[in-house]
């Protein structure tokens, strides 16, 4: 990466501005699922054994400008002072004489978190002012939230105009891994691409068709694919207005000798429900009142091999309703083949594909789980990343 990270800097005594992406899952006030908290753990202990005073930001779900009380990071803190084995002040605002009060108490090696920056309309439009006195707060700005960085906002990209700016270990990897897999991928390498809709997976599978072998395709954006070679697809989702899309994507990967994987068989069901009647059917014979919701047997079969054969696998986007375990088999199959494949370096583009792996139980035999939904995604489209371009050049 050509960008300065936490081990070019000096930060013994000084205060660190650090974001992170503590945008985490809870539920009556508890953390259930503290990964991105646990990911952000490296570039923290370092800050705090360099002797930093440690000021943590981060957004929490979409509060639009405005206070949200169970948006509050109160409980992040208790679960990120668990973590550490150490007390996490936290402050009830971002900004402003109550929190430099409380970093003017702070000691070397301490650690702060700062309230929900989301609760003022200026992070999301990324306010100089805002921007200002975040960075009043600090020596140093270092920015870890890797998941937030396709942002621009004041926390993310305009205080990194203020301050030395720097990248934490979690940023350094995320773009190693993803920025490698792209520019020089071992090969074969192949794409996985599944999700509910064409519409937001378009610039994924235009950058990929120019660098994979194998591009595979699932999910619910399958079947708009599959009424573009001229079957029909009964109330499967259907994007109309992709239709001609879908057929210019199989043009290009024939052209550019890319593999194009489609399934050839599929769980169709009467109702979209976990109790539904469901049956198995090849991809040209979806009767007309049933739905597509998984990938068949064979297709799961054919997708197995090619992810075996293949030395770099990024894959983004579940295979079928997967949260419904009727049509979570699918979805598993390619976890698991995942799994298997030894010789293949498996990376798992965030979001939904994350929370399958993690609800397989096969999330520590995946070699990399980006911790970026929307961030990942936007990397895959070969687009700069905000929070990214702002730090300090190498
Ligand atoms: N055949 C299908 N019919 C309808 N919905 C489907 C089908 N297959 C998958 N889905 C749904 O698609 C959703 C995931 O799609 P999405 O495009 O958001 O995936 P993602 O890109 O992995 O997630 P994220 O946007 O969080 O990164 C899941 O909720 C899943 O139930
Ligand atoms: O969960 C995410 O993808 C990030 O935290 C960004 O959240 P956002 O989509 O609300 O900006």
């Amino acid at each position: 990466m050509n960008k300065k990270t936490v081990r070019d800097i000096d930060v013994k005594g000084k205060r660190v501005f650090c974001r992170v992406d503590f945008n985490v899952p809870m539920q009556n006030g508890v953390v259930t699922d503290d990964t991105r908290i646990r990911a952000a753990l490296p570039t923290i202990q370092y800050l705090m054994e360099q002797g930093a005073k440690v000021i943590l930001a981060s957004h929490l779900g979409r509060p639009k400008g405005k206070v949200v009380e169970e948006m509050r990071l109160n409980a992040v803190a208790e679960r990120l002072s668990e973590l550490l084995g150490k007390r996490v002040v936290k402050t009830d605002e971002a900004y402003g004489d109550a929190v430099k009060a409380a970093i003017a108490e702070m000691n070397e090696g301490d650690v702060l978190l700062l309230e929900n920056v989301r609760f003022y309309p200026g992070e999301e439009k990324n306010d100089p002012e805002l921007a200002k006195a975040f960075a009043e707060l600090a020596d140093v700005y270092v920015n870890d939230a890797f998941g937030a960085a396709h942002r621009a906002h004041a926390s993310t990209e305009g205080i990194a105009h203020h301050l030395p700016a720097v990248a934490g270990f979690l940023m350094e990897k995320e773009i190693e891994v993803l920025g490698k897999a792209l520019s020089n991928p071992d090969r074969p390498f192949t794409a996985i691409i599944g999700g509910a809709k064409v519409k937001d997976k378009i610039g994924v599978i235009e950058n990929l068709l120019d660098k994979v072998d194998n591009l595979i395709i699932g999910g619910g954006l399958a079947y708009t694919f599959v009424k573009a070679l001229g079957y029909e697809i009964g109330k499967s989702l259907l994007e109309e207005d992709k239709i001609e899309l879908a057929k210019s994507f199989m043009e290009k990967a024939k052209e550019k000798g890319v593999n194009f994987y489609m399934p050839v068989d599929t769980v169709v069901a009467d109702d979209f429900s976990n109790d539904a009647n469901k049956k198995v059917v090849n991809i040209d014979e979806i009767p007309s009142d049933w739905e597509g919701l998984d990938i068949g047997p064979k297709t799961r079969e054919l997708y197995r091999d090619v992810i075996l054969k293949s030395k770099l696998v990024i894959w983004n986007g579940p295979m079928g309703v997967f949260e419904m375990d009727a049509f979570a088999e699918g979805t598993k199959a390619v976890a698991q083949a995942l799994a298997d494949a030894k010789d293949t370096y498996t990376v798992i583009g965030g979001g939904d594909s994350a929370a399958a792996v993690e609800k397989f139980g096969l999330a520590d035999k995946m070699d990399h789980i980006s911790t970026g939904g929307g961030a990942s995604l936007e990397f895959m489209e070969g687009k700069q990343l905000p929070g990214v371009v702002a730090l300090n050049d190498k």
